[in-house]
């Protein structure tokens, strides 16, 4: 739980403080205020692009002297992040006062967000997806980052390579496969296990309000028990000719059924849609809980406009049950009111002010 967050010269943020000291945190105010810059900045606590995958440079504050910085309190440690002004596109984490790697911060917080971008998850190309996916199942396997960046340094260095294949080193193309192998491997493992213990999950949870999914991995490369390692070995010529690798973990797709419709996820209604993320991330707040002990800090930008009034009363109960800390952000004050247990916040221009509760 994050415990105070200050942010400065972050995006049109010069200078805030939130201090949340209820479950809930709201965030209202008009269009453009600044409500889902807040959202954006606590998802940098996070390792990754943020929730709009965004350029660091793009998040530093126009007027602003060319750095910003993020701190927040978790548990007695303080996670910050931010950039400099002579390195604008290099990430500095510190975590309890010592620089460290953003893939650290995944041993200290797990942080999931839902977009209206995320909209059109199931309808848009399986890049989404997959981050989606690896944001599930990092909070699980906290070295998941870790085995994400190796693995795609590894295939960007071979893909190289592969570009004038005769002249290329055997060898080194091998040991680049080897580290495809390891950490490719290691992905597809822990997405499995996510998957495998999601839909464990959501065999308990009801159909209603919230459709129920079935989750599975699918797999553009096509499903095969050789060795990955091997795989990329046989295929080198392919993957020149290709001039890019067309095996492996990232040309892997989250493929979702809306249980009781038996339909695919990308034929439901923009509502049902919604409703299938929804069910997929308090099935998996509570495996996290179990499994860490610390239910996931949840990022919910816009969740609730679309929700008719009963539909709205059930999430914000599923969402209290979770036991984590929900910070959500909308531009009518009114969609909130039977929200108990909430710090509410008003964003202007800015500016976060305390809303009388
Ligand atoms: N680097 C930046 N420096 C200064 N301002 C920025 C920067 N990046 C974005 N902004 C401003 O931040 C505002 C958008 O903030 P945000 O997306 O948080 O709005 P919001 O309150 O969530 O609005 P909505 O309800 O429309 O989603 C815009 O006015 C935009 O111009």
């Amino acid at each position: 739980m994050i415990g105070r967050l200050t942010l400065s010269d972050f995006r049109n943020h010069a200078d805030a403080l939130i201090v949340p000291d209820q479950p809930f945190v709201l965030l209202t105010g008009d269009n453009g205020a600044g409500k889902t810059n807040i959202l954006e900045a606590v998802s940098m606590l996070a390792p990754g692009r943020g929730l709009r995958g965004a350029a660091l440079r793009a998040m530093t504050r126009q007027d602003g002297g060319g750095s910003f910085g993020i701190a927040a309190e978790v548990d007695g440690v303080v996670l910050g992040t931010g950039v400099s002004a002579d390195a604008p596109d290099r990430r500095q984490v510190r975590i309890g006062g010592v620089a460290s790697s953003a893939n650290a911060l995944a041993d200290h917080l797990s942080i999931v967000w839902l977009t209206p971008a995320m909209d059109r998850l199931f309808l848009d190309s399986p890049g989404g997806r997959r981050r989606f996916l690896d944001r599930l199942t990092l909070a699980l396997h906290p070295g998941h980052a870790a085995h994400s960046a190796r693995y795609e340094a590894a295939m960007r260095a071979r893909n190289r390579l592969l570009t004038d294949l005769r002249r290329a080193d055997p060898a080194w193309i091998g040991a680049l496969e080897a580290q495809m192998d390891e950490h490719g491997t290691a992905l597809a493992a822990a997405r499995a296990d996510l998957v495998a213990r999601l839909n464990r999950q959501l065999v308990d949870q009801p159909d209603e309000p919230f459709a129920r999914p079935l989750i599975r991995i699918a797999r553009e490369d096509g499903a095969s028990d050789e060795p990955f390692g091997q795989r990329l070995a046989r295929e080198r010529r392919r993957d020149a000719a290709a001039g890019r690798t067309l095996s492996g973990p990232h040309r892997h797709d989250l493929d979702v059924i809306h249980i009781a419709k038996n339909q695919a996820a990308a034929l439901c209604s923009t509502g049902e849609q919604k409703a299938l993320l929804l069910s997929i991330l308090l099935a998996h707040a509570a495996l996290v809980s179990a499994d860490r002990g610390q239910p996931p800090v949840l990022l919910l930008d816009e969740v609730a406009a679309h929700l008719d009034p009963s539909r709205r009363a059930a999430l914000f109960d599923r969402l209290r049950e979770t036991g984590g800390q929900v910070w959500m952000t909308g531009t009518e004050d009114s969609l909130f009111n039977e929200l108990n247990g909430a710090t509410r916040l008003h964003v202007t221009a800015g500016h976060v002010f305390r809303s009388a509760a």
